[in-house]
């Protein structure tokens, strides 16, 4: 049955059906290779061909003046074994120079752009998709003809505006303006061109992203000059007098990197974490970064994207100095950390609205926002779990969720770091499949990955080792580079690493003058090269390196370029009173979606207060003036706890609340997050939260406590104990907020929360006597002030001030004036109040200053 099979190139058992991938006996995959399909010669360099990729197995189809016919059917000329092809599934068409394809009825249909299609003419280089959307599988179909070349579209002119003199003025934006730009990130009315006496002068109309000319963010009018490159989100418009001419660079970034070098500091000295990388990377290209660990990719990955720029070396988008126009690509960037960066107890589609409504202009209408979330909740194909609860997902769809917040904005050039790490096979199949969807409609894709399984659905592979880049080309001609006969991409990695020493097998057989090259330009080296280094060398040499890397890098830039040297990371114009409200909308409804911690927070008041009740007098504040023995430290005791507790809650409600979405706040801040806003919003939903914790605390403790006592300065006791227990927890909060800025992690600032408890009960005044050098550190306590704001208010000096030994209802007899002697705190005037309430707003003042300083130093690492 099986004679006419080919044998697995391991194991030698004979393989399913011709061209299967995998070995069924012993699970290995399958060399790539390049043939011929059926009667065409291989044809590479002859005239126009076709490439078909299907299975990680490559094969070059002729096509002549005949049609072809394509399918599974065994009656075609080129057939092919995918299940999801259809018996008969398209033509291609000879049509003078070019050729056209042609579906002709099949099931699945054919993918162009990202978009199905039914006929369409073809051009050099177009990549044809028949693909399998349950599975991920995909067949690749690219035409060959230089005969038939597309002009870049960064270089075309997409449209050109004669500008009528007799206008007087040219609007711009993305609704119902003279020039209309279709796209999110272009405001409603987005700038305006006034015609005057002394010529044309452009300005921004207060655009959520700005408008760049020639790379400079435009802050007043600018009058134009011929030559002039006007920037607005991904179109450029050049001005030449009568004349804007546009070029849409949506689906046309180009990336290039000319030597990039990174070195960081480790102590004293300085280390190379980035050696000279250059590529080229073309628009709608899918490449993947892999390596072994510490190897380099992220590194790599943030210098391309500009979050951790290279300190040597230049990395251009469409010719562009990226990193000196950072803030006019800023927008364009999607980037999806490892991390999930949507809140984990939101549904999808409410978590992806606030998205929305952070990343897109604040003229976008609510109707536009919803559009905008079903359009990429399709594209990442999660529309039918739009209700659920994020963290009820898998980790491939919360993975696709936070895809399609990175969408939201329709960025052109997108990073991901390990998005399948963690997904099963299936999955990440299926994820880069996605992947390779969202480049083809448009985006230029660069993703780390440690997972090669799925490789060869990428345009470019780079292999990083040591720093270096020692491949960047097709995946399927990486296996030949570095001589991997096995077919499994895994195998690369074993033999990029460790010492390139002369009696290294490795070098013996591969590297031998790429070693004596080295020996020639080190001769004083102490030890060997890495093997890195040697591999590096080899492919500086290679044909891949010519066509990848120095070809594309030589290309004259397509479309216009500008000379900008506008870095700043932050440029959006959000309103921060907008940003205050979204923020704190959006807390507020995490904050009630988590029921659960909901109630263990507003429980705990009650139930602390009901334990209170168990062990203090119900005259414990008052009785000095029902002439009752109760004296002085019985008053004290009850004060102190209420005055702890309240730290304590304020604490506890905000020591993990900046930590535990680190990821979220770190790319939000990428995106246009500001700092003040988001403490604001932190504080005001944490300040209903202690309001309500203090009134039920309160409240069940005064179901049994008498606080009617005539003591009151400005209100009566009980009014200014609460305004105390809230300024107190209210610094409480604020301290806690501060241990959330510095923390590492959610259990790290837990871990810090007894260091703050515990001062405030060393140094309240109850349990020690504060005197000497503890008197100013109990100064840096909330509790100190607290407990003397409330003291003040029962005016505790006028209690008898002598242990309470006796309980019997009698007034002890050692009560006598003496006994009254008063204490440095507790001094009963108003003054004294204000100016403890005022210390307790201090100090919470001083403590938000430093968490937003904590949040300042958190910005750009990444
Ligand atoms: N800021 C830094 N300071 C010092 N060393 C750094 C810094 N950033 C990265 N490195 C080092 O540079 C090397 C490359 O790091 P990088 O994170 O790019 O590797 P990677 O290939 O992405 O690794 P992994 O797959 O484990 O994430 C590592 O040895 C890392 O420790």
């Amino acid at each position: 049955m099986s004679s006419n099979l080919p044998n697995c190139a391991h194991c030698q058992a004979p393989l399913a059906r011709a061209g299967a991938r995998f070995c069924p006996s012993c699970g290995r995959e399958q060399p790539t290779r390049v043939q011929s399909a059926g009667a065409a010669p291989p044809t590479v360099g002859l005239g126009p061909t076709l490439q078909v990729q299907e299975e990680g197995q490559m094969q070059i189809v002729a096509l002549g003046p005949k049609p072809v016919s394509l399918g599974r059917a065994a009656d075609n000329d080129l057939v092919l074994s995918s299940r999801f092809v259809s018996g008969h599934h398209a033509r291609i068409e000879p049509t003078g120079q070019g050729h056209r394809i042609v579906d002709v009825g099949s099931t699945n249909g054919m993918l162009f752009a990202g978009q199905r299609i039914g006929n369409h003419e073809l051009a050099d280089g177009d990549a044809i998709r028949i693909g399998d959307p349950a599975t991920g599988s995909f067949v690749t179909l690219t035409y060959r003809n230089p005969m038939v070349a597309r002009t870049p579209q960064a270089g075309q002119v997409s449209h050109r505006y004669e500008l009528d003199p007799n206008d007087p003025q040219i609007t711009i934006g993305r609704v119902g303006c003279d020039i209309t730009l279709d796209n999110p990130q272009v405001s409603r009315f987005h700038a305006q061109i006034d015609r005057t006496p002394a010529g044309l002068l452009l300005r921004d109309a207060g655009s959520s992203n700005g408008t760049f000319v020639n790379g400079q963010r435009l802050t007043s009018t600018h009058p134009l000059k011929p030559g002039d490159v006007i920037q607005i989100g991904a179109f450029k418009f050049v001005y030449s007098p009568g004349v804007l001419a546009e070029y849409d660079q949506r689906g046309a970034m180009r990336i290039d990197a000319h030597a990039i070098s990174r070195t960081v500091r480790k102590g004293s000295q300085s280390l190379t974490i980035l050696q000279e990388v250059s590529m080229g990377i073309a628009p709608r290209e899918f490449v993947a970064l892999v390596g072994g660990s510490g190897t380099g990719k992220s590194t790599l990955m943030k210098a391309l994207c500009g979050y951790a720029p290279a300190n040597g070396g230049r990395v251009l988008v469409n010719g562009d100095d990226f990193y000196r126009n950072f803030a006019s690509y800023r927008d364009l960037l999607g980037y999806v950390p490892q991390d999930d960066i949507l809140h984990q107890t939101l549904p999808v589609d409410r978590a992806l609205r606030y998205a929305a409504r952070l990343r897109l202009p604040a003229d976008t209408a609510s109707s536009e926002l919803g559009d905008r979330v079903n359009r990429v909740l399709d594209d990442v194909e999660m529309g039918a779990h739009r209700t659920k609860m994020i963290e009820s997902l898998s980790g491939g769809q919360r993975k696709r969720v936070s895809i399609g917040a990175e969408l939201l904005a329709d960025p052109s050039l997108f990073f991901l770091d390990e998005p399948t790490s963690g997904l099963d096979p299936g999955l990440e199949k299926k994820m880069m499949y996605t992947l390779r969807q969202l480049a083809d409609s448009g985006r230029t894709v660069v993703l780390v990955t440690h997972a090669t399984a799925n490789i060869t659905v990428c345009d470019h592979v780079v292999f990083m080792a040591a720093g270096r880049m020692v491949y960047f080309g097709p995946p399927t001609e990486a296996l030949g580079f570095f001589n991997v006969t096995s077919g499994d991409f895994a195998d690369i990695y074993t033999r990029l690493e460790g010492p390139g020493e002369a009696n290294n097998p490795i070098v013996q057989r591969e590297l031998q003058a790429e070693y004596a090259e080295w020996q020639q330009a080190n001769p004083q080296a102490q030890g060997p090269p890495t093997l890195a280094e040697l591999w590096e060398r080899k492919y500086r040499k290679s044909p891949q390196y010519r066509r990848y890397v120095a070809e594309r890098l030589a290309e004259t830039p397509p479309g216009p370029v500008v000379r900008g040297n506008d870095t700043s990371a932050s440029v959006r114009k959000d309103s921060p009173i907008r940003q205050f409200i979204l923020l704190t909308r959006r807390y507020l409804d995490l904050t009630l979606q988590d029921r659960r911690n909901l109630m263990i927070l507003l429980f705990q008041a009650p139930l602390i207060a009901l334990l209170l009740l168990l062990v203090a007098r119900s005259d414990a504040l008052t009785g000095a003036q029902a002439a009752d023995l109760i004296q002085r430290g019985e008053a004290k005791k009850v004060l102190f706890m209420l005055a702890t507790v309240s730290v304590w809650f304020g604490i506890i409600n905000s020591a993990r609340e900046i930590v535990k979405e680190e990821a979220i706040y770190q790319r939000e801040r990428l995106v246009n997050l500001r700092i003040v806003p988001y403490i604001g919003s932190k504080v005001t939903v944490l300040s209903l939260l202690i309001l309500v914790q203090t009134l039920l605390m309160l409240g069940v403790v005064a179901l049994r406590i008498d606080f009617f006592a005539d003591t009151g300065l400005l209100f009566s006791p009980f009014v200014e104990t609460f305004i105390t227990l809230m300024l107190t927890s209210f610094a409480g909060m604020a301290l806690g907020l501060v241990i959330s800025a510095f923390s590492a992690s959610g259990d790290r600032a837990i871990s810090i929360v007894p260091l703050a408890l515990i001062p405030q009960i060393l140094f309240a005044g109850l349990i020690f006597n504060i005197e000497g050098f503890a008197t100013p550190l109990s100064w840096l306590t909330i509790s100190r002030w607290a407990m003397d704001a409330l003291g003040t208010s029962f005016d505790l000096n006028s209690l008898c001030n002598m242990p309470n030994l006796d309980n019997r209802g009698s007034v002890p007899p050692g009560c006598t004036p003496a006994f009254l002697s008063s204490e440095d705190s507790f001094t009963y005037t108003a003054g004294h109040l204000l100016s403890r309430w005022t210390a307790l707003i201090a100090f919470s003042v001083a403590c938000l200053g430093l968490t937003g300083w904590g949040l300042k130093k958190r910005d750009r690492v990444l």
